[in-house]
């Protein structure tokens, strides 16, 4: 059998990408208020599939600060491309776009104040990729809404699918013939929750 690293944990930490200093400056705010941002990790991995995927039309639920909106925007900025987060809170909206603004993104990024349970069935077009990043609780709720939003061949993300609120949507979406998903359990360094798990759909 072919050997591993001993420390895993250890090890990965020291691979985690490098951050620009709005990037450092949000992650330094995040954890002085206890806001639950993805971190670096996950930051980078929704950077990578956004452009290994040619996301173009990209949708998130849950902006917080901005800073998986950055990872987002600049993914498809060569492309031209759009990214719309949606945030309920009035104060973490215009944190948001200001935050977007000094990266360069605002022209990218649309940062939108409402509840995405309500306004998502009012959206138009379809989205090439999605991030939800709100309450757990209400992730069952959202993924009826923003189905028919998702083109076919549409990915979707789902962060911290190891919390309990996300057991009914982590169902639905297993059973789902419209999507096929894929959960992981990892260690995800910097993550919110270090054992958390993702769950990533691509639609039918
Ligand atoms: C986990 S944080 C998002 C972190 C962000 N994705 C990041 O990594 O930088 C969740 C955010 O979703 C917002 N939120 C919660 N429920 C929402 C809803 N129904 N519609 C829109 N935003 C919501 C909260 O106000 C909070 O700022």
């Amino acid at each position: 059998m072919a050997d591993t690293v001993k420390h895993p944990e250890t090890y990965f930490s020291q691979l985690v990408p490098e951050r620009d200093a709005v990037l450092q400056k949000l992650e330094a705010e995040a954890k002085k208020e206890g806001i639950p941002i993805v971190g670096p990790v996950v930051g980078q991995l929704l950077f990578v599939l956004a452009r290994a995927t040619d996301a173009v039309n990209i949708l998130e639920l849950g902006t917080a600060t901005g800073y998986s909106a950055i990872y987002l925007g600049r993914a498809c900025q060569p492309a031209n491309g759009r990214v719309l987060s949606l945030e309920n809170n009035a104060d973490m909206a215009q944190r948001a776009r200001t935050h977007l603004d000094q990266a360069g993104l605002s022209e990218v990024v649309t940062v939108m104040e409402a509840d995405g349970l309500q306004v998502l069935p009012e959206l138009d077009g379809l989205f090439d990729f999605v991030f939800m990043d709100i309450e757990k609780k209400d992730y069952h709720a959202a993924l009826a809404k923003l189905t028919p939003l998702v083109r076919p061949g549409g990915l979707l993300i789902a962060d911290n699918t190891a919390f309990v609120d996300a057991k009914k949507f982590n169902q639905a979406i297993y059973t789902d013939s419209g999507w096929q998903s894929v959960q992981i359990l990892s260690y995800l360094p910097m993550h919110s929750a270090l054992h958390d798990g993702l769950c990533f759909a691509v639609r039918a």
